[in-house]
């Protein structure tokens, strides 16, 4: 599951490692050489300024370290005066060494530790970004992921607490999880708290796996002691009776049906009634999969609005979409407002646009993942764990 989102988030963290290493190489050879020198120095009175300045501006509070970080400082500081005076030799150094960020980065490296700065980044956040649209990010998600990170890692960095693959892990865990966990709240909760029957109304377009997730969530709440019956409000298209009827016959639950070409929202108001009178806690409406460009599909899920005003009406679509999904969550929820998504095939979605993109685009939490052709291929969305499978190790 999203194994390519995986894989290039995975480069930029190696990228910025590698950056920040290469940025430090200077300060690790003078921190090597000056070592071995180290003893000597206490006795020389040479450059005490530099000394005395180096230790404010990069070791604030660790004691132990303080000679080998000043030390590492000190060389540095040393060699770009040094190497003035050598005309030709000036440019080697100045690169790694100029600026005001060198005393720091070099104590902080003495201490096992680097200092990100804003150009080392330029190059693996323009690589992200590249890498969030490649994989079907939605470009105002990418940029807030882009915002979060940087933010994180220029901010957070001068601090010296961690290392560089500790901070770039923490930088895009903090940013994935912003943008994924838009607007999430307790599925199992709502459902326990909700007055029943609830009424829960599926839309999203044809063949992205609505009528097998309706069948999913009837398991899924039975598995929970809910009972559900299912009413098929896709009155639109030949055959849909049978689909859902299939699969209510598989699962042995109870199935409301109109004619085709019926009142989508009076055969949803009938699986109502009767939850009602036989004490069922769920309706689980299927609607028509209406192209949300089709205005008169559209005022349907209108009038099922105001015929049944539903607890929750959840858009299914399909994580292989990307950018479409992503797209017609925005138009749907405008449409006639969703709770939630229910995101199908992730299991077979390498890029996970979708999957970071649709809550923060809707402002309406993913709810679920369809994650095979099973009955009980459904889980509930879980951003902390998503995001901990997208940088974990295991790639
Ligand atoms: N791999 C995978 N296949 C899925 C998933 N969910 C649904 N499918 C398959 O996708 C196909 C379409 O699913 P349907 O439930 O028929 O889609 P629908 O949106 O109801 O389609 P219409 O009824 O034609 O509007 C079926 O073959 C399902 O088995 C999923 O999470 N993973």
């Amino acid at each position: 599951m999203f194994d390519g989102l995986k894989d290039k988030l995975n480069s930029f963290r190696e990228d910025v490692e590698e950056t920040a290493e290469e940025a430090a190489d200077a300060d690790e050879s003078a921190d090597d050489a000056d070592e071995s020198t180290a003893s000597a120095d206490a006795d020389e009175s040479t450059a005490s300024a530099d000394d005395a300045d180096a230790e404010s501006v990069a070791v604030d509070d660790d004691d132990s370290d303080d000679s080998a970080a000043a030390a590492a400082a000190e060389t540095d500081a040393e060699t770009p005066s040094s190497d003035e005076s050598d005309s030709d030799d000036a440019d080697d150094s100045d690169d790694s060494s100029s600026g005001p960020g060198t005393l720091k980065r070099a104590a902080a490296f003495a201490t096992g530790k680097v200092i990100i700065e804003e150009d080392d980044l330029e190059d693996p956040l323009w690589e992200l970004e590249m890498a969030l649209l490649e994989s079907d990010v939605e470009m105002s998600v990418a940029e807030q992921i882009l915002d979060t990170v940087e933010e994180t890692m220029i901010g957070e960095t001068r601090k010296q607490v961690e290392t560089t693959g500790e901070l770039v892990e923490r930088a895009l865990h903090d940013a994935l999880v912003d943008v994924i966990s838009v607007g999430q709240f307790d599925f199992d909760e709502r459902i326990a708290e909700a007055d029943k029957p609830i009424t829960i109304v599926f839309t999203g377009v044809n063949g992205v796996g609505k009528t097998t997730s309706i069948a999913k969530l009837s398991e899924y709440l039975a598995d929970r002691g809910y009972s559900s019956v299912m009413a098929n409000g896709d009155t639109y298209r030949a055959g849909a009776n049978e689909q859902l009827q299939q699969h209510a016959e598989n699962l042995d639950r109870k199935i409301i049906t109109h004619e085709q070409g019926g009142d989508p929202a009076a055969v949803i108001y009938d699986g109502v009634e009767y939850a009602e009178a036989n004490d069922v806690d769920v309706v689980l409406g299927d609607t028509a999969g209406r192209l949300h460009t089709s205005d008169d599909l559209m005022s349907q899920l209108e009038k099922i609005d105001r015929v049944v005003d539903p607890d929750m009406t959840l858009f299914v679509d399909e994580a292989v979409a990307g950018q479409d999904a992503v797209m017609r969550a925005q138009e749907f929820n405008d449409a006639a407002a969703i709770d939630g998504t229910i995101l199908t095939k992730a299991d077979v979605d390498a890029s996970g646009g979708a999957a970071i993109s649709i809550a923060y685009v809707t402002g309406k939490p993913i709810l679920f993942l369809g994650t095979g052709q099973g009955y009980d291929h459904i889980e509930p969305f879980e951003p902390e764990e998503l995001v901990d499978q997208l940088l974990g190790a295991d790639q």
